[in-house]
């Protein structure tokens, strides 16, 4: 199978189904709020959770995903990827590096990279990445990222030097999508604000109206 099999990333918010915030939700409830806000990609981020529970709520969270026409990416965890049948998996500095992820997955899977800047970018290409996740993008409590806050322009600058697709992350929220989008990201992740919401499902649908006016805006900037 060549690279045209894989999934597209669809542009919009990717939705983190993190094990970490809200626990007294399963991952599984979780999964099922933001989908039916509408997520169309989402990335089951299991710090926490013991492998057998996790292989478990990997397969339920994929195939929840797989029914609402959604992809399902897992952070870290190649193995969990493959046993669930998942779209593919995030990886970073502290993870199996892209090349071998690519290997075990093959080419119809989506590897995504933790990056920090262009030649970053440029790597992760040359080791079969097929998009990359820069930030933090803004502040953010959910993560203590060992990189300095990018800001707009910041990350802004990223995007345009960047050969892949790239999904901003860190401090993303209703206040601030429509920037990020503005400022050229494929995706814009998102973790606190959308699971820490009263509620979860309208968030997520308001996420989704926020990014497209902010690549509405992009684009009117950019006519004459
Ligand atoms: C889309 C996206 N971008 C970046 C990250 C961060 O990955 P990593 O650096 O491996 O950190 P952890 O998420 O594993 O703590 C991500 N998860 N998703
Ligand atoms: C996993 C990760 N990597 C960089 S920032 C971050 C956390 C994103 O969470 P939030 O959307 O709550 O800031
Ligand atoms: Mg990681």
């Amino acid at each position: 199978m060549n690279a045209s099999a894989r999934p597209l990333l669809p542009k919009g918010p990717y939705l983190l189904c993190d094990d970490t915030l809200r626990p007294e939700l399963s991952l599984g409830e979780k999964a099922a709020r933001l989908l039916a806000g509408g997520a169309r990609i989402l990335q089951l981020r299991m710090k926490r959770t013991p492998p057998r529970e996790a292989l478990a709520a990997a397969r339920e969270v994929v195939a929840a995903c797989h029914r609402a026409g959604a992809l399902c990416l897992l952070n870290d965890r190649v193995d969990l990827a493959l046993l669930s049948g998942a779209d593919g998996v995030h990886v970073g500095d502290e993870d199996l590096p892209p090349e071998a992820a690519r290997e075990l997955l093959g080419p119809a899977r989506l590897v995504g990279v933790t990056v920090r800047n262009a030649e970053g970018a440029r790597a992760a290409q040359a080791a079969g990445a097929d998009y990359v996740g820069v930030g933090p993008v803004f502040g953010t409590t959910t993560k203590q990222v060992p990189a300095p806050v990018l800001g707009v322009e910041g990350f802004a600058a990223v995007v345009r030097a960047s050969p892949l697709p790239v999904v901003g992350i860190g401090g993303v929220a209703l206040t601030n999508i429509a920037q990020v989008a503005a400022a050229g990201a494929w995706c814009a992740a998102v973790a606190s604000d959308a699971l820490l919401a009263p509620d979860i499902a309208e968030q997520v649908r308001r996420l989704s109206a926020a990014f497209d006016s902010g690549l509405r805006g992009a684009s009117l900037a950019g006519s004459p």
